[in-house]
């Protein structure tokens, strides 16, 4: 488990972290989100000790990163692992000296070494390209050698910075079924700093999003982004907002429970009301589908509509548009 408490960073005299505190619990894909320069990779270069930071604590496991000696520090970047938007490989080395490299410095044994490393690059999907050289890989590939490198001391957490903004859409989702297949098969937690909402709602279970070096939202992802906080909503955009009717809408937020049932049909039936569809989105959170619909309605059947559907266990929320 990570546990931020109370975290305050500068940089000179600009506060970047503003008394952040929140956990990360062992297993999970635990994403950072928020717009450039708000603090998200400062956050994360805390966590392996890659920045020091003012006051407060961050725990590893236990341990804690404010009172850590040098070797300390060694010990907590093996167990805290860590892949970067540009890769940070080494150009004049092949994949497989890339990836060996963690273990050479840490003293492992040659034979050891080039076993692990053979079978992580297998790993990773990279088998028949041991003797590349970055030059000659694409950027996925790249990224690929970068998270073999990065998993070659046996990590229990991998800090992931903006790993698949560089890629393309189709090589961003390749990369994201490899971080989703790490999580589940070794176990390992991941925390993903990113501004792409497609990889929070594709990998991530929970989310904190950040503001001006401060929190201001953090929850289930599926929650957040039914039901998204005003943060969020600046993050995602609001381009349902412009094309809303004038008068009195409902936004009704569909969980997993509700996603395939008719509730809207039945309520039309059951409380004779007439309405208009203005708008509804279906989201992929981690292979569940759920969804929002927007309805204008006939304002005097407001309350009976808001009762109807609180009744049947859903979350929605009153729209009024006056321009
Ligand atoms: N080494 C540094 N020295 C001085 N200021 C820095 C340093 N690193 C970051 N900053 C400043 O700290 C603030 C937060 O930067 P940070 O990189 O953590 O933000 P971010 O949310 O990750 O943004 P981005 O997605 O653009 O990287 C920014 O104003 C940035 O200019």
């Amino acid at each position: 488990m990570i546990e931020i408490k109370n975290l305050e960073k500068q940089y000179d005299s600009q506060e970047v972290i503003r008394d952040v505190s929140f956990r990360i619990e062992k297993g999970e894909i635990f994403g950072i989100v928020g717009r450039s320069g708000v603090g998200k990779s400062t956050l994360l270069r805390c966590i392996n000790a890659l920045e020091p930071f003012n006051s407060g604590d961050i725990i590893v496991d236990g341990i804690s990163i404010g009172s850590l000696d040098s070797d300390g520090v060694r010990r907590l970047r093996k167990k805290v692992s860590m892949i970067f938007q540009n890769f940070n490989l080494l150009n004049q080395k092949t994949a497989l000296e890339n990836v060996a490299l963690p273990m050479e410095i840490w003293g492992y044994d040659k034979k050891t070494i080039q076993s692990r490393a053979k079978e992580l690059l297998t790993l990773v999907g990279l088998s028949d390209k041991y003797k590349s050289k970055p030059r000659a890989l694409s950027g996925g590939e790249k990224q690929r050698v970068a998270i073999a490198r990065a998993l070659a001391l046996d990590p229990e957490f991998l800090l992931c910075d903006e790993a698949t903004s560089a890629l393309d859409p189709n090589t961003t989702k390749e990369i994201l079924a490899l971080l989703k297949k790490i999580n589940r098969e070794l176990g390992l937690t991941l925390v993903v700093v990113t501004h792409q909402m497609e990889v929070v709602k594709d990998i991530c279970q929970r989310v904190a999003v950040m503001e001006g070096g401060k929190v201001s939202a953090l929850g289930k992802v599926e929650d957040l982004f039914l039901n998204p906080a005003k943060s969020l909503k600046k993050l995602i955009g609001e381009d349902e907002m412009e094309i809303l009717p004038k008068g009195t809408s409902i936004r009704i937020f569909f969980t997993k429970d509700y996603s395939n049932q008719t509730i809207i049909t039945n309520m039309s039936r059951d409380l004779s009301v007439d309405f208009s569809i203005v708008w509804g989105k279906l989201e992929n959170f981690s292979g569940n589908v759920l969804g929002s619909l927007v309805i204008n309605i006939n304002p005097a059947d407001k309350d009976q509509i808001v009762s109807y559907l609180t009744e049947k266990g859903l979350n929605v929320e009153v729209i009024y548009n006056e321009s």
